[in-house]
């Protein structure tokens, strides 16, 4: 028996709804059969003439905006900003610069204002699309469970962060919505344009669903056209919530003795993330007895399992240092520090293309466009004219359809797996003070690791989509799939159409030419909804497409995904399987590298016992439960400096 029991947990959390104590076993007749895809297609990238696409030299244009920096050609490590990653182009990735594209934006006057419909109309309400298209329709997924959700989650904030204007052009503050919560009758210019329709069931007139628009290169007196939006992290794959952006915040995140990041001792003497102590804009527990974390990214406190996922981080980083100290005891905090960085990044890079992007793209559709890893040796293939900024049409469309794969209600499991408690995700928002009470962070680990999350398909979580932000002791809250839509526009991202153009699909004359991936009954209310098949919101159309053999996605989200992980990975020059650089592992380095995996490093930063190998996919008989110990681990006797 392989299943180690453990009984003397302690769920009796205050946090548990007596009414909904969960004892079945779990379901494991669950399809995780590998599905192939037999022609998978090409990102642009690889692709013959895609149509659309912008040529190197347009999407430079942004630099402009930024000074160059300075850089050291021999530099071993990553800066913490990303800046001088490309020594040719030392903006690119960096944290305040701007989003790139990779197709033309589409403002309607060409600069900044939302697109129009084809004739001249406002697009329609973004709410009457969310509630016409995307429902709260419980669907489990069959194969992932709720960590492949959480882990995607990871690597957008690890790669975007949006801030939102705040005064006007004429300097007055930017306000949304009325002090009653009613959304005024003009909205300015610079908030989302989301109205509740007066005749929506439930309408209720002190209910308002706007907020500001995204800051662009015009907010830091650029004047470039169309604008382009700012990024407040480092677009590359670099871990950058857990160290942080910029200096002062990474410096702020350091102990300066034996490499090691701050922490707060929780129960059984467990490292968690240090509290800000001051509750933030970002976390709303009003009293300073409780926890709010800092991390590297200022979201880490907007849901339990976002602070879970950081804080496992946290102590791999810290438990880097304390292995590398006894094999090279002469380091001192910076080489530490930097070596447990850079060894930590490469595991979760190697993690997201080993485990993560075949999940998401599909195993042959990765392996078609060069995104899996290698087994053995170097890859040579950095490429010094791929920009790796990450794209506003992956970030503002078709990275966010993985909303849809929330879960309303969050497990609590125990180690026999069994479900002891749910906590409702609207309960939880902004505050992440659970984390550290009990067993919860193990607890919610093994949750994370045996809920299924909801499908990938055209409906959303009521907690998310009526219920985000909500205040304790409101009923009502925001509406993430509506952002979802309006940020889109936001963004100045085209319509649906120049996206099946750009990925090889035809380009649609009449509605009835989407039913090559859109259901007809879903083609038909886009038609109802949209005047012309070229309105089609790109974040509405791409979620309504089937999904690809063996894929989260469909053909469209499926083609800008794989270009944006295709241009993290081969745009990076510190991605740890290069050879012949001058942050590159050696050989023997870069094999034990190789030998990470997702279950080790949930094993390595938790109590939990056993766990899946494959710690994306749902238990099942195929993907049994084994002892951590049987976890395979990276010697780290190759960074053992003295060797000869
Ligand atoms: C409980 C889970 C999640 C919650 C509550 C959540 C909530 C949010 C919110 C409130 C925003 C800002 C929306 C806006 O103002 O435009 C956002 C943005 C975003 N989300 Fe999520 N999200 C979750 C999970 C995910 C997952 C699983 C992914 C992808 C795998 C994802 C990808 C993104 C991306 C790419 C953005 C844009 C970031 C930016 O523009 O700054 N999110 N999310
Ligand atoms: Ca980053």
């Amino acid at each position: 028996e392989l299943i180690q029991n453990n009984e003397n947990e302690s769920n009796a959390d205050s946090y548990s709804n007596p009414g909904i104590l969960y004892e079945e076993a779990h379901n494991n007749c669950l399809n995780d059969e590998y599905v192939s895809d037999k022609n998978p297609s090409k990102i642009p990238s690889l692709a013959e003439n895609p149509i659309g696409f912008l040529e190197p030299k347009e999407i430079d244009l942004a630099d402009r905006c930024f000074p160059k920096p300075i850089c050291d050609p021999h530099a071993v490590y990553r800066t913490i900003n990303g800046s001088c990653n490309n020594l040719i182009f030392p903006i690119w990735g960096r944290s305040n610069s701007a989003n790139t594209r990779i197709i033309e934006a589409d403002y309607s006057d060409g600069k900044s204002q939302e697109r129009r419909a084809l004739s001249g109309n406002k697009l329609p309400n973004p709410r009457k699309i969310r509630t016409t298209l995307f429902p709260d329709v419980n669907k489990p997924a069959l194969k992932y469970n709720l960590l492949f959700m959480q882990f995607g989650q990871l690597v957008a904030h690890d790669t975007e962060l949006i801030f939102s204007k705040t005064v006007g052009s004429d300097g007055s503050p930017i306000v949304c919505c009325n002090p009653d919560d009613s959304t005024p009758e003009f909205l300015p210019p610079d908030c989302l344009q989301i109205t509740i329709p007066k005749d929506e069931p439930g309408y209720s007139k002190n209910r308002c669903l706007s907020s500001q628009r995204a800051t662009d290169t015009a907010d830091l007196g650029c004047h470039i056209k169309p604008v382009r939006q700012q990024i407040g992290v480092t677009s590359f794959i670099d871990a950058s919530l857990l160290y942080g952006s910029d200096e002062i915040i990474a410096h702020s995140l350091r102990t300066f003795s034996h490499g090691k990041l701050r922490r707060q001792i929780g129960p059984k003497g467990k490292s968690y993330l240090p509290n800000v102590k001051q509750a933030t804009k970002e976390c709303t527990v009003a009293n300073d007895a409780t926890v709010c974390y800092a991390a590297g990214d200022v979201r880490v406190n907007q849901h339990p399992n976002i602070a879970v996922a950081t804080i496992s981080l946290l102590r791999a980083h810290n438990l880097l240092c304390d292995d590398l100290k006894k094999i090279n005891p002469e380091w001192d905090d910076e080489r530490l520090y930097q070596e447990a960085r850079r060894l930590l990044i490469a595991m979760y890079q190697h993690v997201v293309y080993y485990e993560f992007v075949p999940a998401l793209l599909g195993k042959d559709y990765a392996k078609a466009n060069k995104l899996l890893p290698l087994e053995k040796g170097y890859n040579m293939d950095y490429n010094e004219f791929l920009n790796p900024t990450t794209m506003t049409c992956f970030t503002g469309a078709a990275y966010r359809s993985l909303h849809s794969e929330i879960q309303g209600y969050m497990d609590l499991v125990n180690e026999a797996r069994q479900v002891k408690s749910k906590i409702r995700l609207s309960d939880f928002f902004q505050r992440t003070d659970i984390v550290q009470r009990g067993d919860n962070f193990d607890s919610l680990t093994r949750g994370l690791l045996t809920q299924i999350s909801q499908e990938q398909d055209q409906y959303y979580t009521s907690e998310v989509s009526e219920y985000l932000f909500r205040i304790p002791n409101k009923t009502v809250g925001s509406d993430l799939p509506s952002f979802d839509i309006a940020r889109g526009r936001d963004f100045g991202i085209p319509s649906y159409n120049k996206f099946r153009k750009l990925c090889g699909l035809s380009e649609a004359k009449t509605f009835e030419d989407f039913t090559d991936q859109i259901s007809k009954k879903n083609v038909d209310t886009l038609a109802s909804l949209y005047e012309d098949p070229n309105d089609v919101d790109f974040y509405v159309g791409g979620m309504l497409e089937k999904l690809k053999p063996g894929s989260s996605l469909g053909h469209t989200f499926q083609c800008i995904s794989g270009e944006m992980f295709f241009r993290w990975k081969f745009g990076d020059r510190f991605f740890y399987e290069f050879g012949n650089q001058t942050g590159s592992f050696r050989p023997d380095q870069l094999s034990e590298i190789r030998k990470s995996t997702l279950s080790l490093l949930v094993c390595m930063t938790s109590d939990i016992q056993s766990i899946q190998r494959n710690a994306f996919d749902v238990l099942s008989k195929h993907n049994p439960l084994v002892p951590c110990s049987s976890i395979p681990k990276l010697n780290l006797d190759p960074w053992r400096e003295w060797r000869a």
